[in-house]
């Protein structure tokens, strides 16, 4: 039910810079990006508290609706009625997300695949995207 970008066209070497803010009771959100919704490189969510998770980063993939193997990150940069700045690039190798506010983490995830560029970009849940640059 969130914003949904596609016919993006982002290459290697670009990024995709999101700022936002993350409301006082936010449970959960996700960034999404790949070719489209069910065919996604990574799904981003930074859980709160959701699916019995507190103050993690869950990564995985999406490939013909199926999910793969989650990565879970227990290093959480993001806090509550906080403005954040993520941006995402990505390689053949990997997609790199940096979040820059608050707090300084860069997390890495496999490009599973082979993604050659992001044509699809969504925000879901509790995420209000004040500016979304492509660099
Ligand atoms: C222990 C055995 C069971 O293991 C569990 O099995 C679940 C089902 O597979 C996994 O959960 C799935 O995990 C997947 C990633 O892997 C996905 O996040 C997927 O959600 C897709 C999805 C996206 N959206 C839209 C949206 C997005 C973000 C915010 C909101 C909001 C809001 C207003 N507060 C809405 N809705 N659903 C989730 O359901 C759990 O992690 C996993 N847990 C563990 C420990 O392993």
């Amino acid at each position: 039910c969130g914003m949904v970008l596609t016919h993006l066209n982002v290459h290697p070497g670009e990024c995709i810079a999101v700022k936002g803010t993350v409301p006082p009771d936010a449970k959960s959100f996700a960034l999404n990006m790949g070719r489209a919704g069910s065919d996604l490189a990574l799904h981003f969510n930074p859980r709160f508290e959701s699916h019995g998770d507190t103050c993690i980063i869950i990564c995985n993939s999406l490939q013909g609706g199926e999910w793969g193997e989650e990565q879970r990150e227990p290093d959480f940069p993001f806090q509550l009625g906080q403005d954040a700045k993520i941006c995402i690039s990505f390689n053949d190798q990997e997609l790199t997300v940096a979040v820059a506010l608050p707090g300084e983490q860069q997390l890495k995830f496999p490009n599973r695949l082979g993604l050659e560029a992001i044509e699809f970009f969504s925000v879901e849940g509790d995420f209000r995207v004040k500016s979304i640059k492509f660099k």
